[in-house]
């Protein structure tokens, strides 16, 4: 277990925004997070959100705008939001946006340059849980993921990975089939090489086409979002969700696009959506 820094913490809500830092022996890196614990009674083991952060986000995007720690401190859920890829100099990286550094695609990468740092999906599924439910009042019988964009991916993919380890799973805006969409593909291919078929294990409408299973899923998705046809695609998650007979409550919203400003709408939303499934009153 490697030794976790304080980085900053401040009083919110009546309870504790943090930011924190560790050596990752996952990634080879130093990693930060940000966790966000309310109020809560001595010895009292909290449920948890995880929200995974979208393209050239770090773990500070939902911490500054994503509007979640009021509805975290009335349910009384812990929120963690790592960041979205390995980073520093000794790092590879991409001149684009959505390749390389912010952009690891919750998965762990077998090719050149990428495999030595970019294992985002043991990082998130493994190293991390274990980290926060040594350092932090976590109950982790009562997980919930959420995320946006990229992130929204890592949410779907991993919940679908683990239906046991998650009680609820949310969207906001997710590319919900990366191997048929431009960011998936340069991604999955850069990232894991050109065989297509070793892409599906990391595609949510492929995972469930070939059998994966969740109870029920929420997505939001603005209808004024810049990638919505292109890269996001909740057509084929709806499509994949009927035909597998999974309840997804696909949320068509007028109006909105892929920002924060949008995020920060439907945060409480979601954050109502995952405390009734984890504390059983749906
Ligand atoms: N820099 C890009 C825009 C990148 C962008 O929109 N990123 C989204 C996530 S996209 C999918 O994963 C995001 O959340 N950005 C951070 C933010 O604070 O808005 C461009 O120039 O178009």
């Amino acid at each position: 277990m490697t030794t976790m820094t304080t980085v900053s913490e401040a009083k919110a809500f009546g309870g504790t925004q943090g930011v924190y830092r560790h050596a990752s022996t996952a990634t080879g890196t130093d990693m930060t997070f940000a966790v966000f614990v309310p109020a809560h009674e001595a010895g009292e083991r909290l449920p948890v959100l995880w929200y995974l952060s979208g393209l050239t986000c770090t773990h500070a995007n939902v911490m500054d705008k994503g509007g979640y720690a009021r509805a975290c401190a009335e349910h009384r859920i812990m929120l963690v939001a790592p960041d979205t890829s390995p980073r520093g100099e000794g790092v590879a990286d991409d001149p684009a946006w959505d390749m390389g550094q912010g952009a690891g695609f919750y998965v762990d990468a077998t090719e050149a340059p990428w495999a030595p740092h970019f294992r985002m999906r043991t990082y998130i599924e493994d190293e991390l849980p274990a980290l926060v439910a040594a350092e932090f009042p976590v109950d982790m019988g009562a997980q919930a993921i959420t995320g946006h964009s990229m992130g929204g991916h890592g949410a779907l993919t991993i919940a679908l990975r683990h239906p046991d380890r998650f009680r609820s799973c949310t969207a906001f805006a997710p590319i919900v089939a990366p191997s048929q969409v431009p960011w998936g593909e340069k991604a999955l291919g850069g990232y894991l090489g050109q065989d297509r078929a070793a892409w599906r294990a990391h595609d949510a409408v492929a995972m469930i086409e070939d059998g994966a299973r969740f109870p029920d899923l929420l997505v939001d998705q603005g209808e004024a979002d810049n990638f919505l046809a292109e890269q996001l695609r909740p057509d084929l998650l709806a499509t994949a969700c009927a035909d597998a007979g999974i309840d997804l409550t696909l949320r068509m919203q007028p109006g909105y696009d892929h920002s924060y400003h949008f995020i920060s709408t439907f945060m409480a939303d979601h954050v109502a959506w995952a405390a009734g499934r984890l504390r059983n009153t749906v």
